[in-house]
């Protein structure tokens, strides 16, 4: 059990009555927010971020570039942020919480301005890795002191600029490294060029979510397989529009393969980079139904899934739902291609095999996934190991099981902080 949650501090999580019927909004993108901070941030002028996420992780964001010189200010039409500036010489801290885009992206911008900048968080940021990206941004020029472990705390000494240049680096633990310099690269002085060793990335849709951003705001990144390259740009854009968040949908779309019924997720985007657009594919795949039109995304289903083999690797983010999913198939399944997600918020491996088998399922956690095999669930006590997307896999398991206790809902803030009445709102 996380260090500050307390057994009292729980939901029970409904079950459904029936099928169901509902439409949902989901708030922005958690990815696509922090990316459009960055990047305003990195623009000459000022960016109105329309329809942003307002949660903890972006809210930390905005705490982290307001310390490295970008000030943004609330607005009945969004947020504004305003262009980063050099700064004055002083020691300042970044606040990371336990958000892996700002512990990534925001390093890099450091190095731009002229303070010193201690990053660290909560504990378990401590546990998650940044050493290829540290790395990389040193072979660029930058002055890094980490403690040797890996992991946050380090302190940017900013130089005022950062040459930049080619360099190598291995995104297999996690592709916010890759992300991170991408999106800084433009305002370094001669631009990147990245070449990816040890293997492929995690999360592609990410990295392509990085470069249609980019290109958004004015950049011209490119990329021929492994290798890319953003040149020296100067961004601008003066109004950028989040779209609403798909992972974060993910507990709401899949809920009629569950329950039987209809979902409809307003504003669901025809073309998108995000991971989450896949769920469209995955429902068909275990017999449900997925229609998108201009109202957004219709899901239908009939109560019954069956079990599968998926490669999650390209997204990773959404394994702990799909895993609690799949703990109602009509057989086993086994999840493959996420070992990086032992370095996300917990250890999302381990955590899912305890908490599923605690349940009464068959759940282990393999080098790289979960096996799992379904048997009839029991009620009890779901930790929550303060990660915000097994509160969420909680609330997909309460559907079927009476008497589940998510513990410490609160954590799904990260993403969304109205997660909890929007699950009610679902089951009417
Ligand atoms: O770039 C991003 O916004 C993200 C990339 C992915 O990280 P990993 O590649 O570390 O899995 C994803 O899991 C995370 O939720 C958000
Ligand atoms: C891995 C995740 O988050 P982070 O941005 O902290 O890496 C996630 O949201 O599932």
């Amino acid at each position: 059990m996380p260090e500050h949650a307390t057994r009292e501090d729980v939901w029970t999580a409904p079950v459904a009555p029936g099928p169901v019927d509902a439409t949902i909004r989901v708030p922005g993108s958690k990815s696509i927010t922090n990316r459009a901070y960055v990047l305003a941030a990195l623009s000459a002028g000022q960016t109105l971020v329309r329809q942003p996420l307002d949660s903890r992780d972006t809210r930390l964001m905005l705490g982290a570039l307001a310390e490295l010189g970008a000030e943004h200010e609330r607005t009945p039409e969004g947020v504004l942020v305003h262009p980063l500036t050099p700064g004055d010489g002083a020691s300042v801290q970044v606040e990371l919480g336990n958000a892996g885009t700002v512990a990534r992206f925001t390093p890099a911008l450091a190095t731009l301005g002229t303070r010193t900048v201690r990053f660290d968080g909560d504990p378990a940021i401590r546990r998650r890795p940044v050493s290829p990206l540290l790395s990389a941004l040193s072979a660029l020029g930058a002055v890094i002191e980490d403690e040797g472990r890996g992991a946050p705390p380090f302190t940017v000494q900013g130089g005022g600029r950062l040459g930049g240049g080619t360099v190598e680096l291995d995104s297999t633990a996690s592709s916010q490294f890759l992300s991170a310099l991408l999106l800084a690269a433009p305002a370094f002085d001669g631009g990147a060029t990245v070449r990816l060793v040890g293997g492929a990335p995690p999360s592609e849709p990410h990295i392509a979510m990085t470069m249609d951003m980019l290109r958004r705001f004015g950049a011209d990144p490119s990329r021929e397989g492994s290798e890319f390259h953003v040149p020296h740009a100067d961004l601008r854009r003066t109004d950028f529009t989040v779209e609403p968040d798909l992972s974060t949908a993910a507990p709401f779309v899949l809920a009629p393969l569950v329950t039987g019924g209809t979902v409809r997720i307003a504003g669901w985007p025809e073309h998108t980079t995000q991971p989450g657009d896949w769920l469209r594919s995955l429902v068909r795949e275990l017999g449900g139904r997925a229609e998108l039109d201009d109202h957004g995304l219709t899901v239908t289903g009939d109560g019954r899934l069956r079990g599968t083999r998926l490669d999650l690797h390209e997204v990773g983010e959404l394994t702990p739902v799909i895993a609690a999913l799949l703990c109602f198939a009509d057989g086993p399944s086994v999840i493959a291609g996420v070992a990086h997600l032992r370095g996300h918020e917990t250890d999302r491996l381990a955590a899912l095999a305890t908490e599923l088998s605690a349940l009464g399922a068959e759940v282990t956690d393999t080098a790289d996934g979960l096996r799992i095999t379904p048997a009839p669930l029991h009620g009890g006590v779901f930790h929550t190991y303060d990660d915000h997307r097994l509160v969420m896999a909680g609330a997909v398991l309460g559907l079927r099981v009476t008497g589940l206790q998510v513990e410490n809902p609160a954590t799904v803030g990260k993403t969304f902080p109205g997660f909890v009445d929007a699950w009610q709102e679902l089951l009417g």
